[in-house]
């Protein structure tokens, strides 16, 4: 792997140049970045463009989950972007039952932030989530030892999930249940 000559992400582009008049250079990054007139409507448009199933990112509430499916989306990633956005983003293992219920079963519902061992793999299999997703752990690898640092993290993740499903008692991935887990959630409700 080749670092970036720069040492910071801002480094990604040219730091010297930006106009800051009207703001911070990430309010500038973002703005320039980040089109503010995006909305479901494209989703449509990028339905008639491609013939690839096309899921959404970034899904935390019941409310965008619902219109996401409205929308035609063929499968939901609930994410908070790694939480490197807005601070207090809720945690998404947090935001995902919300969403596995809202969606009824009608698209399948993955996740990601924060997965780092296969604990957390195997929480958010008994929440609903048909798969998760990494990200930065296997870059993590990947900066250490190149692919086979990559490999190393996934493998690490797979094995740790295995033991955590036998301390389960779960034979295989449809036996990983929601009664496998006790979130904050049901222990409020269990005050009631
Ligand atoms: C350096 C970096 C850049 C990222 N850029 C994007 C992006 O452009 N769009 C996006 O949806 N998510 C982006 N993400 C978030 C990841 O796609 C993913 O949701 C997140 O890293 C998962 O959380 P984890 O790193 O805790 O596993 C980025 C993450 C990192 C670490």
């Amino acid at each position: 792997m080749v670092a970036p000559a720069n040492a910071n992400l801002e480094g990604l582009m040219p730091i010297d140049d930006l106009d800051t008049t009207d703001g911070s250079k990430l309010e500038k990054y973002a703005r320039d970045t980040l089109d503010p007139s995006l909305s479901w409507k494209d989703v449509e448009w990028l339905k008639s463009i491609t013939g690839l199933p096309i899921l959404l990112k970034g899904i935390v509430t019941a409310e965008d989950a619902r219109k996401a499916v409205e929308a035609g989306a063929a499968g939901i990633i609930v994410s908070n972007h790694g939480a490197r956005q807005l601070d207090y983003a809720p945690a998404t293992i947090s935001a995902l039952e919300e969403v596995v219920k809202a969606v009824g079963g009608a698209v399948p519902v993955l996740v990601d932030g924060g997965v780092r061992r296969g604990t957390d793999v195997l929480k958010a299999l008994a929440l609903g989530a048909r798969a998760v997703m990494v990200g930065r752990p296997v870059l993590y690898g990947l900066a250490a030892r190149g692919e086979a640092g990559a490999k190393h993290v996934i493998e690490m993740l797979n094995r740790e999930l295995e033991l955590a499903m036998a301390l389960c008692g779960c034979r295989s991935v449809a036996e990983i249940t929601r009664d496998r887990v006790h979130t904050e959630g049901d222990r409020l409700r269990s005050l009631l």
